[in-house]
């Protein structure tokens, strides 16, 4: 079975809510016609009755719940649970009702905050820093966790590498300023995320354009310190570097530049050195290789919140609201 309908047939057999704000974008009617078709999750869709009328025309979104932001007799819960969580910021009602109308993510946060909705996908039509900012003013990052990171699930065809193609590459959305501190928390986040998703052990390359001291440059030791910290504070984490790409994934490649390398040759999961090259990274192969590319998932955020690439299709958004589905099982345990 394709990794993809295994996390589909997860998620139907406890079946979540999720909630999408993005009603004036017509993909996501066609995802929730197909996610409700195929009983992926319960739905709840944000706008206005003429939103979804312009939009959701040709799709069958029978049995999603419309909330209407401007009529919803929740709303004056949500602008309260807006009010306590921003009272640091000062945030008055006014401002709280004021940012729920113009920007659906934050009223979708607050339904997941109010346990309203198990999780949230957004980011077809909106960049990644308008989607995940709500979510990190209003839902923050999960207890102990310093920084929320962004990873693309990527199940690349045709392909035995990492685990028979199927490979976590992080970060890719998040954070544009990395440091080695950074850089091992995401190591261990992203560990996390494949195992909970793929099932197996999670195998860690830190990547860099040098092998094991091949070059020398400040970049190069921000990764070396970042493997240094990392099995400092992991130590159970199967994870080496600072590894090219080539040496992280390929045997002969692996043997060659590091030699006895638990994690050369064998990487399943990718951490970036740095934003660039994340995003570019995974774009690459989703363009080239036609990758399926479900993300970017947030880990690290205290609720499953999920963005997406505004070039995404319909059926990624199912993917990944499939891939929500399965963290607010996991959350619930
Ligand atoms: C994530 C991002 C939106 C946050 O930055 P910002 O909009 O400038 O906002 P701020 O830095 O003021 O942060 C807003 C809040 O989020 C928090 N925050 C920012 N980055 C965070 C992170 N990685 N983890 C957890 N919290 C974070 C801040 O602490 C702040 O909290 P506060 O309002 O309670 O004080 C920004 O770093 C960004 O745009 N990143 C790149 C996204 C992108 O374009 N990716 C490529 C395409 S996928
Ligand atoms: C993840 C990502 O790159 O998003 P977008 O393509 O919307 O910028």
């Amino acid at each position: 079975m394709a990794f993809i309908d295994e996390i589909k047939a997860k998620a139907k057999a406890d079946k979540k809510t999720i909630v999408l704000p993005e009603s004036m974008d017509k993909r996501t009617f066609a995802a929730a016609e197909q996610i409700l078709k195929e009983g992926i999750a319960n739905l709840i869709i944000i706008g206005t009755k003429e939103e979804i009328e312009a939009n959701s025309e040709g799709y069958d979104i029978t049995g999603a719940t419309i909330v209407d932001p401007f009529n919803d007799p929740n709303k004056q819960k949500y602008i309260d649970k807006f009010v306590e969580l921003r009272a640091k910021k000062g945030v008055t009602p006014e401002q709280a009702k004021e940012m729920m109308e113009k920007d659906y993510m934050y009223y979708a946060c607050l339904m997941c905050k109010c346990g309203d909705a198990d999780g949230a996908v957004s980011g077809a039509c909106h960049s990644t820093g308008n989607t995940i900012r709500p979510a990190l003013q209003l839902l923050k990052t999960k207890p102990g966790i310093s920084s929320v990171s962004g990873f693309f699930l990527m199940e690349v065809p045709n392909c035995e590498l990492g685990e028979n193609g199927l490979f976590v590459f992080a970060d890719c959305a998040v954070n544009p300023d990395v440091d080695s501190e950074k850089l091992a928390e995401i190591a261990k986040l992203s560990a996390e995320s494949f195992e909970t998703f793929v099932g197996k052990e999670a195998k860690v390359a830190m990547l860099s354009f040098s092998t094991k001291g091949s070059a020398k440059h400040d970049n190069v030791d921000k990764v070396a310190n970042a493997v240094a910290i990392a099995h400092e504070k992991y130590p159970e984490l199967t994870l080496d570097g600072e590894l090219q790409l080539d040496a992280a994934l390929v045997p002969e490649v692996g043997e060659l530049k590091a030699p006895g390398s638990k994690v050369a040759g064998h990487a399943n999961t990718l951490v970036f050195p740095s934003l660039e090259a994340g995003n570019i990274g995974y774009k690459l192969v989703q363009r080239l290789a036609k990758a399926g590319a479900y993300g970017p998932i947030l880990q690290g955020l205290s609720l499953p919140v999920n963005d997406l690439s505004r070039g995404c299709y319909a059926e990624d958004i199912v993917g990944t609201v499939a891939l929500t589905a399965v963290q607010a099982q996991n959350a619930a345990n």
